[in-house]
């Protein structure tokens, strides 16, 4: 059976968009907080890509591009997009989370950002930010990609840096990743998606 998003846009629950460049850190971010996110009742979507298997970072499921092209003529995925010479899928469960009325953190793309907001008006968007000559010491110490490969998610990222999206909460991660963690269960509290920690300010 397709699934239709568009009949769970008005769901109890709320998706967490979490944004940034190609090397900003989301998956570190997801890894870090994964722990505390659960606990705390927040899904978290485990990404399809067309990429075989990831040396380090979430535990995305690596496919082939035909079995990519077979689950989505399926209506295996509730977004999906093309980036960096990869296809990136978000399983159809997500919809079936916040039609459930929990709350789902899925590691996103700048570029399907404005798509994203139209399947899901009430998304939570939340971007990285990493200074350019960070990002790229990042992406290099990485490995996983050729000096190429890492030029052209640079270029990229000036390119997509240009269109300043409203409505974003920008998190920077510059820092620890304890303290990105720290900034993103505050937004999260912030946001009454979460419990507030009894430590913490405001609380
Ligand atoms: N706060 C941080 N401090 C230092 N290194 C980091 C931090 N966040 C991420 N990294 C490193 O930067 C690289 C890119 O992070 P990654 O999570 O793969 O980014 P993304 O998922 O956004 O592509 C990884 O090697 C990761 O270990
Ligand atoms: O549209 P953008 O904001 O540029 O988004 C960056 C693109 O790369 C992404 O994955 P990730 O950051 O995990 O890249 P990777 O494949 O290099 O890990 C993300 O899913 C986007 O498709």
């Amino acid at each position: 059976m397709r699934y239709d998003a568009s009949s769970t846009s008005h769901t109890a629950g709320r998706l967490i968009f979490l944004i940034g460049p190609s090397g900003s850190g989301k998956d570190s971010l997801i890894d870090a907080a994964r722990t505390q996110l659960l606990a705390h009742g927040i899904e978290i979507a485990r990404r399809v890509i067309t990429r075989s298997a990831e040396s380090k970072g979430e535990a995305a499921h690596g496919v082939s591009p035909e079995r990519f092209e077979a689950m989505r003529e399926a209506g295996a995925f509730a977004m999906h997009w093309q980036a960096n010479g990869l296809q990136y899928g978000i399983p159809v469960q997500v919809d079936q989370w916040l039609a459930a009325g929990r709350h789902v953190l899925v590691n996103g793309s700048r570029g399907y950002l404005p798509e994203a907001r139209r399947r899901y008006p009430g998304l939570l968007a939340i971007r990285l930010d990493v200074a350019p000559q960070v990002l790229k010491r990042r992406l290099l110490a990485r490995g996983r990609e050729t000096t190429e490969e890492v030029e052209q998610r640079l270029e990229r990222n000036a390119r997509l840096q240009r269109h300043d999206e409203p409505d974003v909460h920008v998190l920077d991660n510059s820092l620890s990743l304890t303290t990105t963690v720290a900034a993103l269960l505050q937004l999260l509290a912030d946001e009454g998606l979460i419990a507030r920690a009894a430590h913490a300010p405001g609380g």
